[in-house]
């Protein structure tokens, strides 16, 4: 193991232990193109042992190819460099209401498959004196996922996260979902999907708000 004794990741440390995506002390003590060149190295041999021949000139360029994917986009959401600033604006409309983002494009990974998780997340909250730059809330469900997954982490996950920034308990988030792993090997149902919720503040106890972000959602 390259230098174990770098720092300890700063990943998830403000959310409570159970939420925090598994990730040993020494997650980022390399850089993304160490990162990189090694797992290149990695698939090549998978790609090998499946009996591929890399100096086909369509397969040469595919170890490299995957690394930089996992490393840059799909897997992105572990580094917490990239976790978004949420900026809040005073809330100079008095604006209290329902506020929902709907159909956010969501694209995560199964963490037992290593292969697709896409689907929609639907998020809301109520403002108090502050509210939301919209698409902050599409940053927040691309970071958390943009990583390895299991459904119900992501949307606790989403939904702790807006607690924090948008400093209210006052929030819903809803994933529909549909996994590869499921349907692509194994049960093979391509008809199956998964819907996951969280709600927090007025959202748990105030049954008719919850029924109206269902309505607004098309639930
Ligand atoms: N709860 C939960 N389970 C998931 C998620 N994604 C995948 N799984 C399940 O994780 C389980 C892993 O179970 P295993 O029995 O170890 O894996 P497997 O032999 O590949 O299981 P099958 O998919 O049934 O063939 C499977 O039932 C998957 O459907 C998720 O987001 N949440
Ligand atoms: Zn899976």
């Amino acid at each position: 193991m390259d230098n174990p004794s770098g720092p300890a990741p700063a990943t998830d440390s403000h959310l409570p232990p159970g939420l925090r995506t598994p990730l040993r002390d020494d997650a980022f003590a390399r850089s993304d193109d160490d990162k990189i060149a090694a797992i290149s190295g990695h698939f090549e041999a998978i790609m090998r042992e499946l009996g591929l021949d890399l100096t086909d000139d369509s397969l040469a360029g595919t170890p490299r190819r995957v690394a930089k994917m996992y490393v840059k986009e799909w897997f992105k959401g572990l580094d917490p460099a990239n976790r978004p600033e949420v900026r809040m604006f005073d809330n100079r409309y008095d604006y209290h209401q329902l506020l929902v983002e709907r159909d956010i494009t969501l694209f995560s990974c199964c963490e037992h498959h290593f292969v697709p998780i896409v689907g929609k997340a639907h998020v809301a909250y109520l403002p108090g004196e502050h509210v939301v730059g919209l698409s902050k809330l599409n940053r927040v469900v691309q970071y958390y996922a943009r990583r390895p997954q299991v459904q119900e982490r992501l949307t606790r996950q989403i939904a702790e996260e807006l607690k924090q920034s948008l400093g209210t308990d006052d929030v819903a988030v809803l994933i529909e979902a549909d996994h590869l792993c499921v349907m692509s090997r194994g049960v093979n149902d391509t008809s199956s999907s998964t819907l996951t919720s969280e709600y927090g503040g007025r959202f748990a106890t105030d049954e008719a708000l919850r029924r109206e972000f269902l309505r607004q959602i098309g639930k």
